[in-house]
Order: structure tokens, then sequence, then C-alpha cells
């Protein structure tokens, strides 16, 4: 029983689907229960196939195909949320669609990488037997194979690593089903039809290859770009933020300057209230006083730290205003990162009128909030941010459809902090550019590989068929044209001599028939004279050739009087000369026998030459018999042969 290769990897994709150390993790990730359905889908179909085939009649086995038909729908379906417009059917479009899909995650999160989707796709069509056209099962898997190993080379493609596990179920599966299409088709490869359905979409593969790897740098140096445009935006929007307030927070601390005493209580609260007010990612403010060396006042209240707390807070200011010289002190607001939850600024307090220190006032900035006012309002369907300090994550904007593929990272200062700030793309961002991302250009470059493979190879199947047809028409028409000229020579055969030419008896017959004897008529016998001899003498080959020639010198001559000439029998001729009378027929008679006996053809007998004698009748009347006329005129010649031949005699009516 011959392999079925399709049966067989159908196996071991459902056994690596299982197996596989990424199987479970898969069926773990919502993001990837698609594809793992999907390829569940195949699997069964594929193993259904397997164990049904040669035992089940048609509707069992196309019931087996069903799991893949549903999984093809899908597949296509997916695909052509690839391909399809975006100004049509946009990203609301399909995410209603597979709003009812029983997992909660967006549609975007569902989609399989497109190197995934399409070796799934091409899987399906293997089911199917239009899609094993020739070679074309070992083109699909080529096909997916390359478009595979593209993507596993192309490092930056986040979208593949997502599904990498689902890859490493499918890897194994396509290279079963390649070696065995391989090992299946190595006398296919040899034909010359294969070769030539090959050899289109090999180039257009080739050409789109190379396309494929141009478009991609360029479509990542433009979202590249895209990123830093929107990367410099937010820092400036950050950085104009951090301005207004170090400029709210030096005025703050300048009331005191100018009083020259530390803060009360009441003024205290009040301004404080007011600058958190204004500020809302502002969260604590603390008031150090470099005469007890503790904090004295804090705001809000509600949060007054312990008073370990406090001390440590004291003496990280004191230090922080240590290191200032005294001439900045004034001017400049003193930064010292507390924790990556908080961004502490201080400001030293000085009295104006001595220069003498009076304490110092303590910022606690939550950079969070403070990269939730700057970039909220900023907010784009097209790219998250994510801010990160020591690797930690401090903000992240994004919407619910998150990671893509691109990610560009630059870092941000904030006050004497470097975080590090990066930008990616979105899926809905990616969607938008769907028709120009280079992925979609390999994926229709390989699909119309495929098609153009198939539509070649079907090409040639027909034209193959077709020359048959040609040929055997070709056959049959040499056939009939062959038995239509035996017919004829047959035809010709009975009514004709075949050393002369001329109608034969029955051939003469039936002329007359057709034509009838109509008056004025003569009908002529002519006989060569002692021919007996010419074959005694001098053989049959020259009796035929003295034939030929006397027939040709009186045909000559009786076609040109419109007559007709047959040969009776043996040496014996007839003609049939229409309006012609019997003198004119004589006279004619007359210059036959002159003619052939000036041919001088040799003959031993007496005069040494051959000579004819000439009977004849002319009919009276319409209607007679040509047997009657003939022996009419054979009597004459009779006659003129007793006469001693080379003569030429009629027949009198009385
Ligand atoms: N070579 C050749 N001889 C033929 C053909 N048909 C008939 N003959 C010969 O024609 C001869 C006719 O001979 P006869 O009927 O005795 O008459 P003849 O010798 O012509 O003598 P007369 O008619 O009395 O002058 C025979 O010897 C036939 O064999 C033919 O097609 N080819």
């Amino acid at each position: 029983m011959a392999i079925d290769s399709y049966r067989i990897t159908g196996a071991a994709l459902a056994m690596t689907t299982l197996l596989a150390p990424g199987g479970a993790a898969i069926a773990t990730n919502a993001a990837s229960s698609l594809t793992m359905a999907l390829l569940i889908l195949l699997s069964v179909s594929t193993l259904l196939g397997w164990w049904l085939n040669g035992r089940a009649g048609m509707p069992l086995r196309v019931m087996a195909a069903m799991p893949a038909a549903l999984a093809l729908a899908v597949l296509v379906l997916l695909t052509l949320s690839f391909l399809l417009p975006v100004e049509r059917f946009d990203y609301d479009f399909w995410s209603s669609l597979f709003a009812h899909w029983p997992i909660d995650t967006p549609f975007y999160i569902q989609r399989p990488a497109l190197p995934l989707l399409l070796a799934m796709l091409l899987l399906a069509l293997l089911q199917f037997p239009p899609g094993r056209g020739g070679a074309s099962g070992a083109l699909l898997i080529v096909l997916s194979l390359i478009l595979t190993v593209v993507y596993l080379i192309n490092e930056s493609n986040q979208l593949l690593h997502e599904h990498s596990s689902a890859f490493y179920a499918l890897l194994p599966a396509l290279l079963l089903l390649l070696a065995i299409e391989a090992h299946q088709r190595r006398q296919l490869l040899h034909n010359r039809a294969v070769q030539l359905a090959l050899a289109p979409p090999l180039a257009v593969l080739l050409l789109v290859l190379l396309l494929w790897e141009n478009f991609s740098e360029q479509h990542i140096q433009r979202l590249s770009q895209v990123a830093a445009i929107e990367s410099e935006t937010l820092t400036t929007r950050l950085h104009r933020e951090v301005a207004i307030f170090n400029d709210a927070i030096h005025r703050f601390a300048n009331g005191w300057d100018s009083t020259g005493t530390e803060p009360d209580t009441r003024q205290w609260q009040h301004r404080a209230a007011a600058l958190v007010g204004d500020f809302y990612y502002l969260r604590d403010i603390a008031w150090i006083s470099w005469r007890s060396h503790h904090i004295e006042r804090f705001y809000p209240v509600t949060r007054w730290p312990n008073a370990t707390n406090q001390q440590w807070l004291a003496d990280k200011a004191f230090d922080a205003l240590d290191n200032e010289s005294p001439s900045d002190s004034a001017a400049t607001t003193l930064t010292q990162r507390l924790s990556n939850r908080r961004l502490m600024l201080y400001r030293p307090v000085v009295d104006l009128d001595n220069g003498r220190q009076l304490g110092a006032i303590a910022f606690a900035v939550s950079p969070t909030l403070l990269l939730e006012s700057v970039f909220q309002p900023l907010y784009s369907n097209d790219f998250l941010v994510r801010v990160t300090f020591d690797d930690q994550l401090i903000y992240r904007l994004e919407t619910a459809d998150g990671l893509s593929s691109l990610r560009r990272c630059s870092p941000l200062m904030l006050a004497d902090s470097r975080f590090t700030m990066c930008i990616e793309a979105t899926y809905a961002r990616l969607f938008i550019e769907r028709h120009s991302t280079p992925s979609n250009m390999l994926l229709v470059g390989l699909i119309i590989a495929w098609l153009l493979y198939m539509l070649t190879w079907y090409y040639l199947g027909l034209r193959n068929r077709f020359s048959g047809v040609q040929y055997r028409n070709h056959q049959l028409r040499n056939r009939v044209r062959d038995e239509d000229a035996r017919r004829r020579k047959a035809e010709w055969g009975a009514h004709h001599d075949a050393l002369t030419g001329l109608l034969n008896r029955r051939g003469f017959g039936e002329w007359v028939a057709l034509n009838g004897l109509k008056p004025p008529l003569t009908l002529m016998v002519i006989d060569i004279d002692h021919f007996k001899q010419v074959n005694d003498r001098l053989g049959h080959t020259v009796g035929d050739d003295y034939l030929r020639r006397v027939t040709d010198t009186l045909n000559a001559l009786i076609v040109k009087r419109g007559g007709l000439l047959a040969r009776y029998g043996g040496e014996e001729f007839i003609a049939c000369l229409p309006d012609t009378d019997i003198v004119e027929a004589e006279t004619i008679g007359e210059v036959l026998r002159h003619r052939i006996e000036a041919m001088a053809l040799p003959h031993h007998k007496r005069r040494g030459v051959v000579t004819v004698s000439i009977g004849m009748v002319t009919a009276r009347r319409e209607g007679e018999h040509l047997e009657a006329l003939f022996s009419l005129a054979d009597q004459a010649l009779y006659r003129a042969k007793q006469q001693g031949r080379n003569r030429v005699d009629r027949w009198h009516w009385h």
C-alpha cells in the first residue's frame, strides 16, 4: 500500500502538538489558544483520514476532511484580515467579528503570527486533493519552510517569538512532510512538465525574497523614524512639565528665603496644599530644620513619616546640602533619588539678610504619576510607552492589545536620574500599516508563486491532453482519407480500364444510360489489326505499350470532337460521337485510321506497321439500345476486317 504522506504528517503534527515541550505552554497561553485549536483541528482531520483510508466510503472520508475544512475557513478569514483593504475592513470590524470567540482576549492577540498562519493554511490545503497537483505538495511545504526560516532569522520579530512554541510543534511536521515528499517525488522532479511548471514560481519566489529583504529594511527604518518622532514629542513635553514644576517649587521655597524664619504650621499647610493641588504627582513635602536636624513640617500630615524615616530623610537632605557650594545653594534644586517609586528633590532655604541656612524643603515626586500626567493626554493607539529604571517598570502606557514587533529605546533624564523610555508600535499601528508590512508582501508573493505553479501545471496538463486529442484526430483524419481514396480507387477500377485509363465496358454502359444516345450520334468500334501477332512476336509488354499509345492517339481526336472513347474489351475500343452524322463520322474514322498508321508502330505483317479497322453505325432515333447499335457497328467492323483490314466501314440502314 502506498504511503500516504499527508496522513503520516498528520500523526506527526498531532504528536508534536501534544507532546512538544511548548504544547503545555501553548494550551495555557490564551494568546496562542486559537493557534492551538487550529493545529488540533488539522491533526484530527489528518489522523481521521489516515484511519479511514481505504476502509470507508466517500461520505465518511468527506466527514474526515470536515475539521480541516473548518480550520481552513478560519485560516482564510485570518489571512484576509492581513490582506483586505483597511479602509473597508478596519480594526473594529475584525475585532467585532471575533468578539464571540470563547476566550476573552482581543482579536489581535488571537491572530497567529503570519508565517505560522501561512504554514497552517498550506497544511490545511494539503488535506484536499486539488492541492496536490504534481509537485504542488512539495512546493507548498518548501514555501512554508522558507517563510518559517525567514522569520526565524528575523530576530526583531516579536510576533514570531510569541508563537514560537507553536512553531516548534509545526516545524517537525513540515520537515517530515518535506522528507516524504522528496522521497516520493524524486522521479517526478525529473519530469519535464514539472520542471517547466516549477520555473516561473521559483523565479517569483527569488524576486519576492529579494524585494522582501529590501522592503523589510525600509519598513523598519520608517517605523523607527516614526517612533523617534513620537519619543521626541513625549520627551519635550516631559521636560516642559519638569521645568514648570521646578519653577513652582522654587517659588514655593523663595517665600521662606525672604522671611528668614522657619515656616509656621498654618502658612505651611496653606501653601503646601496649594502646590500639591497644582501638581498631583507631587506626593509629599517636608520641612527639615537646620536647627533640629529633624522634619518639622510635613504635608499631607496624614502620611507623616515614622521617626526612623524622618531621621533618614533629614540626613539625606543635609548630605545633599553639604555637597552644594554656598553660592549655588539658593538657586539650585538639589535632587536625589530615594527609590524607584519616589523621586526626591531638595531645596535649601537661606535667610537672605545674613546668608544663614534655615533648613531645606524636600519634595517627593511620583515618577509614575508625573509620566502619566504628561503622557496620558498624548495617548495614541499607535505606540505603547514603557519607562524603566534599573530594569524595573516605572510606567506603562498601552492599550489592551499591546505588544508589537518594533521597539525603540532611548534614555530619559528626570532631574539627575536616568530612566529608559521604550516606544513600541502597537498592533493597531501595524494594522494600519499592514499593506506595507514586508510580511504581507512575502505572504502575497508566496501565494502567487504557488498559484502560478498550479496554473502552469494545469495548463501543461491541458496542453498534453489537447495534443493527445489532436494526434488522435489527425490519425482519424488520415484513416478517413485513406479509406476514401481506397473507395474511390475501387469505384474507379470498377468503371475504368487500368491499363489505358479509359472507361471500360461497364463505365461506358453507365455513361450511355445517364446521357442517352440522342441522334445525330455515331457509335464507332475500333479494333487493332492482328494484335495477337504483336503479343506473340514482341511480347505482352510491347502489346500493352501499343495499346496505351493507340489509346492516346484515338482519344486526343475523339475528345477534341466532343466524343467519348472507352475500351470495350481486349484490343477493341468503342467511341461515341454525339452530334456527328455518318458522313462526318466516316471522315473522323479515316483520320483516326491514318493517324494510327502514321504512328508507324512496327508490325511484322504485310504493311509493317500497326493499323486499325473501324466499324460504325449512326443512331436513327432516340432510345436506341447500346447493345443493338454496338452489334451493328461490330458487323461493319467485321466487314472491314473481311475486306482486308486497315479500313473504315459503316452499317447501312436500309
Ligand atoms: N498485350 C495485351 N494483349 C491483349 C490485351 N487484351 C487482349 N489482348 C490480346 O489481343 C489479342 C486479340 O486477338 P484476336 O482476338 O485473335 O484478334 P487479332 O489478333 O487482333 O486479329 P484480328 O482482330 O482478327 O485482326 C489476343 O491475343 C489477346 O491476348 C491486353 O490488355 N494486352
